[in-house]
């Protein structure tokens, strides 16, 4: 059984596994790596970013978390399908000849081309698979087999670069398609060490949308695959299992295709339901048994009734008390919600609120050896460096004012005073041009260590992003019958079941 790469990545990004390119921070693009493709590029696959063009042989057996330079691609036929390809018409697009491997190949896109190009670049897109139209040259005759794995050894285009990441919820949370409003990963973290979800787990959630918690409480309840012996090491692991309810069928379709190409379908069980109408009871025997519950939905308090464990083939674990969480985005939520969870005799019951800030640490460098450095601070950094520019400054002035000839001066005097600015010249220390300055501060940062310069700092982010939603939490407490009480009261007598406590309570 090939296992999902959300639990077992490999150590290295393989063709046809999904691997995530990280832009920059919040942008963050999934991707099924291909090692054959024809859509027209000579390289085979290629995923266009605003970085620039990321062949996938650059990408392939790569280590996780490596930084992957732009390369330059053969464009080939792209963008000129469906008009008129003259033999003029390709030269003029193919000004030099482009061939495989070990040869001088050398880009020269006409401007038509590259402006349609950059349109294209600037809308993130990957290019896989896409039957192209056939080449008519002989230039591009390499291209004409259809699907094909490129023997071009892409150049560098110097234009940007990207990392690749492996496919992780968190990955997958801050790079997936939103459908809907998603459950982000401080949330998702907090809620399900509250729910106490471990591996083994079984857990219900409702609803999916477009599946961002649902990667994360997969991982959770992960427990390896049991039908595999390599995994299974002789005794009965419980597998964990997440119940997963939609009512949006478009986004139950999506969200299946998902799991299926993630290899979570094992784990995640998706069912289109409107599951405050029909609720959450399964047929499967022996029940579920889900001792955790995750409502995102709009009216988490029309769903409660399917809850308890009094419902006829109730999905919740007899023999264990049920975490819940609903997530709702205002207040008048959360007290519809307080008042049915108590209702039902719930516990416990509590409501948090989630305010994730982004601390950004860094060293801040301060001085006027940063000047023309990125990302410094380029005043003084203290009051020697001032006056030195102070006096470097008035030196340079007082130049300028003598060299320049007063009005009413006569020749004589104006000689008399550039000899003085020439003799003050030689005295005074040599002032050197902006230019001049700023190319010796880059000449010296380059000897500079400058990864331990300067002071650590943290600022929280301006702009912040606090108020997701409302988070409530309960717990119902374990079913209790007669025969658990009769056996309780056999085995540690009547003081200690509740029933009994009370009753001492009352005689005291
Ligand atoms: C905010 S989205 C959930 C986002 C999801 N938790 C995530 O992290 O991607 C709420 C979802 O609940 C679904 N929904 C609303 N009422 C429902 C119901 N009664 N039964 C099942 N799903 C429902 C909606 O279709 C929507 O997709």
């Amino acid at each position: 059984m090939s296992s999902s790469p959300f639990f077992h990545p490999p150590p290295t990004a393989l063709s046809d596994s999904l691997a995530i390119l990280y832009l920059k921070r919040d942008s963050l693009l999934p991707l099924t790596l291909r090692s054959t493709a024809d859509d027209g590029y000579a390289e085979g696959a290629v995923t266009n970013t605003r970085f620039g063009s990321f062949p996938h042989t650059t990408l392939i057996d790569t280590p996780w978390g490596s930084q992957i330079r732009a390369s330059k691609v053969d464009t080939g036929t792209r963008g000129r399908k469906g008009k008129q390809q003259t033999s003029s018409s390709l030269q003029s697009t193919d000004a030099v000849p482009r061939t495989t491997k070990g040869s001088n190949v050398s880009e020269a896109v006409p401007a038509e081309e590259s402006t349609k190009k950059r349109k294209q670049d600037e809308q993130t897109r990957v290019a896989v698979d896409v039957p192209a139209k056939k080449p008519k040259t002989s230039q591009t005759q390499s291209r004409e087999q259809g699907p094909h794995q490129s023997t071009i050894v892409p150049r560098e285009a110097g234009s940007g670069f990207v990392h690749i990441l492996p496919p992780t919820p968190e990955a997958w949370t801050a790079s997936l398609d939103h459908r809907t409003q998603v459950v982000y990963t401080p949330d998702y973290s907090y809620v399900l060490q509250r729910l106490r979800v471990r591996p083994g787990d079984s857990m219900i959630e409702a609803g999916a949308g477009s599946g961002s918690f649902t990667h994360a409480a997969a991982r959770a309840v992960f427990n390896g695959y049991p039908e595999d012996p390599s995994q299974n090491s002789g005794h009965d692991k419980k597998r964990g299992q997440i119940y997963s309810y939609e009512f949006h069928e478009p986004r139950v379709e999506i969200l299946q295709k998902e799991l299926i190409e993630h290899g979570l379908e094992k784990v995640v069980t998706l069912t289109h339901r409107d599951v405050c109408d029909a609720g959450f009871a399964r047929e499967q025997t022996p029940a579920p048994g889900v001792t955790a519950i995750f409502l995102d939905l709009p009216a988490p308090w029309l769903a409660l009734k399917h809850l308890a464990r009094e419902t006829p083939n109730t999905p919740l674990d007899p023999t264990q008390p049920v975490h819940i969480c609903t997530f709702s985005p205002c207040i008048e939520q959360v007290m519809a919600t307080v008042s049915a969870l108590r209702r039902a005799g719930w516990l416990g019951i509590s409501m948090v609120e989630v305010q994730n800030r982004r601390i950004d640490v860094r060293r801040e460098r301060v001085g006027l050896k940063e000047e023309g450095l990125r990302g410094v601070n380029a005043n003084a950094g203290s009051v020697d460096e001032a006056i030195a520019r102070l006096r470097e400054v008035d030196a340079k002035l007082a130049t300028h004012h003598r060299n320049s000839r007063e009005p009413g001066w006569s020749d004589e005097t104006h000689a008399t005073a550039k000899s003085d600015a020439a003799a003050d010249q030689t005295n005074t220390p040599k002032v050197s041009s902006k230019q001049q300055r700023l190319e010796r501060n880059k000449r010296e940062a380059e000897e500079r260590k400058l990864y331990k310069e300067g002071n650590v700092v943290h600022r929280t982010e301006p702009e912040v992003r606090t108020h997701t939603s409302y988070l409530v939490f309960a717990v119902l407490p374990r079913a209790w019958s007669e025969e658990d009480e009769a056996r309780c009261v056999s085995q540690w007598g009547s003081s200690a079941t509740a029933s009994g406590a009370k009753k001492s309570l009352n005689q005291v």
